[in-house]
């Protein structure tokens, strides 16, 4: 990637997720995960406390003054002393192993009170104006349980554009020409062999993929979008869970577009970072509850590095996404992420088929 705008802080985001990435995979390989379900019943693991902690000690250390929004906080390891040990005992031992690469990164935390307060670096506002970072420090926490796929989510935004984003995904294939897997989202408990790939992009730079590694960045490698034309031999990919996007709405989307194979489900924006190396073509996250509101860093990552590698993102009325409206996005209903030369094609039928749900409200109907 040109050394120019933003150079040093996609080499320190890349170098952090890669860092943290050592630590959920020691984690995931661990039968004790030390898991919480949080108030909105969704899990939390010594992962994802654990990643918080180091992305964001990386990142007050190189970019001081940057506001951070990130999915974690501390509350649920102040009131739990051996949790908080436990994510303080993987935390203090993860380096990374070229020592180069590791200082930059900076000294690292002081103690166990030092790593509290550096998770909650991670509750500021978001919005329109001045450079925010926004981490999911485990996206796709149960695919990370179930020992699925799971990623770690790094983005840059600055007056609410996302300039640079960065995705290490542990559990894919390091090979960016090996085929989008049916059973990718499965268990991966196999072995580590050939996986594990960290994708970034900045604004205008394009979109990168290099293999995983435990040390400096190992050779980047240009990655883009499937240039598959007809829209019946495209591949889409969509959520594990039924109640993160509508499987049924999704499936009638495919019919209607002729595509006749099967969907890939797996977890995580490693949909986005699959879609992104031309594994698969199509990612649809539907919703499913009239509710939720969906949040910045489940998307701001592989929204940018999609578009960087030829793609488009866009909700289901077309708007692009809006990442200036604070921690959530509230302008945005729905995901539909394509190769650019498909994504009208799959838009017109996600509005047709949405358009003649009676009970479909989120999206306006004036504007289908
Ligand atoms: N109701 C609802 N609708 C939509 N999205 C929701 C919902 N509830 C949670 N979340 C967010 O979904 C994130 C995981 O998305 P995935 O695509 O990985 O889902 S799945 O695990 O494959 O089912 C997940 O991210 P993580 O918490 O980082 O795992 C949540 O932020
Ligand atoms: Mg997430
Ligand atoms: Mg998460
Ligand atoms: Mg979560």
């Amino acid at each position: 990637m040109a050394s120019s705008d933003y150079a040093h802080e996609l080499h320190i985001a890349q170098l952090a997720v890669q860092r943290a990435a050592i630590l959920t995979q020691r984690v995931q390989a661990t039968t004790s995960k030390g898991t919480l379900s949080k108030s909105d019943h969704s899990p939390v693991t010594i992962g994802d406390f654990g990643a918080q902690a180091l992305i964001i000690a990386a990142l007050r250390h190189n970019f001081h003054s940057d506001q951070i929004v990130a999915e974690e906080e501390a509350d649920d390891l102040r009131n739990n002393e051996s949790l908080r040990e436990k994510v303080w005992s993987y935390v203090k031992e993860t380096k990374l192993d070229d020592r180069e690469s590791e200082e930059k990164l900076g000294s690292g935390l002081k103690d166990v009170d030092d790593m509290l307060n550096v998770i909650d670096l991670g509750k500021s506002k978001g919005g329109r104006s001045g450079r925010v970072w926004t981490l999911d420090p485990i996206d796709g926490t149960k695919g990370f349980l179930r020992m699925g796929q799971y990623a770690l989510a790094l983005a840059l935004m600055v007056d609410g554009d996302v300039k640079v984003g960065v995705l290490g995904c542990p559990n894919l294939p390091v090979d960016d020409t090996a085929p989008l897997d049916a059973d990718i989202g499965k268990d991966q408990t196999s072995g580590g062999e050939g996986k594990g790939v960290l994708e970034a992009a900045v604004l205008g730079q394009g979109a990168f993929s290099r293999p995983l590694t435990t040390g400096a960045l190992a050779k980047e490698r240009k990655i883009s979008m499937s240039k598959v034309e007809k829209v019946t031999d495209a591949t889409f990919c969509e959520s594990v869970e039924a109640a993160h996007s509508n499987h049924g709405d999704q499936a009638d989307i495919a019919k209607a577009l002729g595509i006749t194979r099967e969907s890939v489900r797996m977890d995580s924006q490693a949909k986005y970072a699959s879609i992104a190396r031309g594994a698969g073509e199509i990612y649809l996250r539907l919703p499913v509850s009239k509710t939720y509101v969906e949040k910045i860093w489940d998307h701001a990552a592989g929204d940018l590095i999609v578009r960087e590698a030829g793609g488009m993102v866009t909700d289901v009325n077309g708007k692009r996404i809006d990442f200036g409206t604070g921690r959530t996005l509230t302008e945005n209903k729905g995901f539909v992420a394509a190769p650019s030369q498909l994504h009208a094609t799959i838009l017109s039928a996600v509005q047709k088929v949405l358009g003649a749900k009676s009970d479909w409200e989120i999206v306006e109907k004036q504007t289908l």
